[in-house]
């Protein structure tokens, strides 16, 4: 064990847990992965398929191809990246590092959602047919899946010229395979260009939102007008997606850049997974339009309920968290009662966090439902982004539980105690 610069101690990288299964998680989830999102496309395009058929339907591989969408996928992120180097907004700082130090983050990514904005309805404007995504999405999976590979291989071979301060804590087992998967480096930069803070709120998530209205405008060209379902679906995810780049200075305290190491996993999850999966219900309803039926209104009218109160919890919660981990003395957190740990940290055991100990995956989870209903039930297709994202937020609370419990020991116990339940109140 050494001591860091703030005096605290960490385990050295070799001894750290493996997580996702260890190496057999590394070999496995980088095949089946791609392989889920490939599958998960050909079965919301196929009107009569159902999710459960056996042998699994995978796109043909004359339709995996296009040079057309490496070129889209290519002009994308470098439009990102350009839009990233904007000198505009404030500059942020990130928490503290182990060496002591702070980097310095652009604000800017509300900026690149609304040029971007600008430059999609220009393209519209000029007859662009932008409902081509649809017939595009398989070959631009294919490609973002490629580049994910490539780019975590560039990740991995540079980690090596980094020093060890700069390491992710997890990430450094001396096993390639589990090392390429979960990301040897913590914040690796080119110049001030930080690459994972860039890809976790910028190509993909702002894809996801493009590829929506895509499918909307595929509605459009099939049907003459966009359904009520698809207008509801790209309005909140719409609105999920511009609250996170509003809020980007929040993502600087979450797991991901503060803990995480920047490999496969990330890599992959914010360029290929989150634009193609989470975007799966407006995919769907292009080929499964929903007749408005009784309960499908009845669905429609209650669906804004979970959708804002499942958005209301997120939010609050997470810029509660957010605001005293930056200043505890600020008039909005100063007066919530805390409990004090080892590090010097103080730990939050009323308002949002005092409710249960991950409120704002509780909210997130109800958003998550809520986009899914005006899809109907005819199908198990659109609840697959909640079943997942239940899944991945239970392996995620239990993972940052173990990561608490090392970082503030008796402490974390003690909030434990007093906040017994992890996501659902009385429940779990
Ligand atoms: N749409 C998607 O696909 C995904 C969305 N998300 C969302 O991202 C957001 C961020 O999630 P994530 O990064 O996982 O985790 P959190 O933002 O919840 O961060 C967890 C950290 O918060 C700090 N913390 C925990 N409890 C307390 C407390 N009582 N008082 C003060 N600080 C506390 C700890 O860090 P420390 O004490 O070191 O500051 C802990 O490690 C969530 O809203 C989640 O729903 C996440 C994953 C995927
Ligand atoms: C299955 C697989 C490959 C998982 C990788 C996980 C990633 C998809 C997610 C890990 C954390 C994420 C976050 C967001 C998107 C999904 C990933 C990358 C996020 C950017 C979504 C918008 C939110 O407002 C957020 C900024 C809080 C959030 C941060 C975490």
């Amino acid at each position: 064990m050494r001591p860091n610069s703030q005096g605290l101690k960490h385990k050295s990288s070799h001894d750290t847990e493996r997580e996702f299964g260890g190496t057999l998680g590394a070999i496995c989830i980088p095949v089946f992965l791609p392989l889920t999102v490939l599958f998960l496309i050909s079965v919301s395009r196929c009107p009569e398929a159902s999710v459960l058929k056996w042998p699994p339907s995978l796109p043909s591989t004359d339709h995996l191809w296009d040079p057309l969408a490496l070129m889209v996928l290519l002009g994308w992120i470098s439009l990102h990246a350009l839009l990233y180097l904007t000198p505009v907004g404030k500059v942020s700082e990130g928490l503290v590092l182990r060496d002591g130090t702070r980097l310095k983050y652009p604000i800017n990514g509300f900026h690149g959602l609304c040029i971007s904005g600008v430059l999609l309805l220009l393209l519209v404007g000029l007859g662009a047919p932008l409902g081509y995504l649809f017939e595009l999405l398989v070959p631009l999976a294919v490609c973002a899946i490629a580049v994910s590979f490539l780019f975590s291989v560039y990740l991995y071979i540079r980690s090596f010229c980094a020093p060890s301060d700069a390491l992710a804590l997890g990430g450094n087992t001396g096993n390639p395979l589990y090392d390429f998967f979960i990301g040897r480096e913590l914040n690796p930069r080119i110049g001030n260009f930080d690459l994972k803070y860039f890809c976790e709120l910028r190509p993909g998530l702002i894809g996801w939102v493009v590829i929506n209205l895509g499918m909307l405008m595929k509605e459009v060209e099939l049907r003459g007008s966009p359904s009520l379902a698809m207008i509801l679906v790209n309005c909140f995810q719409l609105l999920y997606v511009a609250d996170a780049l509003w809020n980007e200075e929040a993502v600087l305290t979450t797991m991901d850049i503060v803990h995480d190491g920047f490999g496969f996993m990330l890599v992959f999850g914010d360029l290929a997974w989150v634009p193609f999966t989470y975007s799966l219900q407006a995919a769907f309803l292009v080929v499964h339009p929903q007749a408005l039926t009784f309960l499908g209104m009845a669905m429609l009218i209650f669906f804004p309920l979970p959708s804002g109160v499942g958005y209301y919890i997120f939010r609050k919660s997470n810029s509660q968290k957010n605001q005293f981990r930056r200043d505890p003395s600020h008039p909005s957190v100063a007066r919530l009662e805390t409990i004090a740990t080892a590090t010097g940290k103080r730990l939050l055991v009323s308002g949002w966090w005092g409710l249960v100990r991950h409120p704002n995956y509780l909210g997130d989870l109800l958003m998550a439902l809520a986009w899914s209903l005006p899809c109907g039930f005819s199908h198990l297709l659109p609840y697959f982004y909640v079943i997942y994202f239940t899944i991945l937020l239970i392996h995620r609370e239990d993972r940052d539980e173990r990561q608490c419990r090392a970082k503030y020991g008796l402490a974390w116990d003690t909030y434990c105690r007093r906040v017994p339940y992890r996501i659902f109140p009385y429940i779990y």
